[in-house]
């Protein structure tokens, strides 16, 4: 029994940060995981990567796949062009419950929505169910292994077009090689690294634009 991981990290940014303000919330969040528990955030050294290529895509809808706390997904919303809209999906459930506590706190429900599942199951219903036409860009930070067959999910039912990005986290660290290799070598694929070198790993996001 006892408070989870991700219930010590809500109650910190309850704690924390100022209601209604994104900003305060990814800052506490990026406290709590380098100062009392590290947590798989994708945190603000590689967080301002995050920035600059949704600064570059201005995404309209924008899909992520793997929610955990909530972190990236209030860091993009905040980022959001006006009308713009972030579906996140999630397959544990506690996380979900403690993501949406998180998108509360930062003012972003109207922004945000968590599609609970597993990401197999969740991307052939986006069209009918949840009504989205085809998605300007994706961050994958989900389960690595389901990096490769969730992109080939996203090209199967059409919900990446050309000029759609994908932004991969973690593509060194757990690492995805067999997403890496695919997304290189597809003529389909224009693809960019980002290192990013720090105090405890080393990784690299993976930026993959979709030619159609
Ligand atoms: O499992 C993960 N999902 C999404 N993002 C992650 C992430 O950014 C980092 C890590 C991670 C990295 C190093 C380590 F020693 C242990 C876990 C896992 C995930
Ligand atoms: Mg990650």
């Amino acid at each position: 029994s006892g408070m989870s991981k991700e219930e010590r990290i809500l109650d910190w940014v309850k704690q924390h940060a100022v209601v209604g303000d994104p900003q305060s919330v990814v800052d506490a969040m990026d406290v709590y995981s380098r100062q009392k528990e590290w947590s798989m955030h994708v945190g603000d050294i590689k967080g301002v990567i995050v920035d600059k290529v949704m600064e570059e895509v201005k995404p309209q809808i924008l899909l992520e796949l793997g929610t955990y706390c909530g972190y990236s997904a209030v860091r993009m919303a905040h980022l959001l062009p006006p009308g713009g809209h972030l579906f996140t999906i999630e397959f544990n459930e506690s996380f979900a419950t403690i993501a949406q506590q998180v998108i509360e706190v930062a003012g972003l429900r109207d922004k945000i929505s968590i599609l609970k599942g597993p990401s197999q199951e969740i991307i052939p219903q986006l069209k009918k169910k949840y009504e989205i036409n085809s998605v300007d860009m994706v961050f994958l930070d989900h389960w690595k292994s389901r990096y490769l067959p969730d992109t080939k999910l996203l090209e199967e039912n059409g919900i990446i077009r050309k000029g759609t990005v994908l932004l991969a986290d973690n593509v060194i660290c757990p690492g995805a090689p067999d997403f890496l290799e695919y997304v290189r070598n597809s003529k389909r694929y224009e693809c960019t690294t980002y290192p990013v070198e720090n105090i405890r790993v080393n990784d690299a996001l993976e930026k993959a634009v979709f030619l159609g």
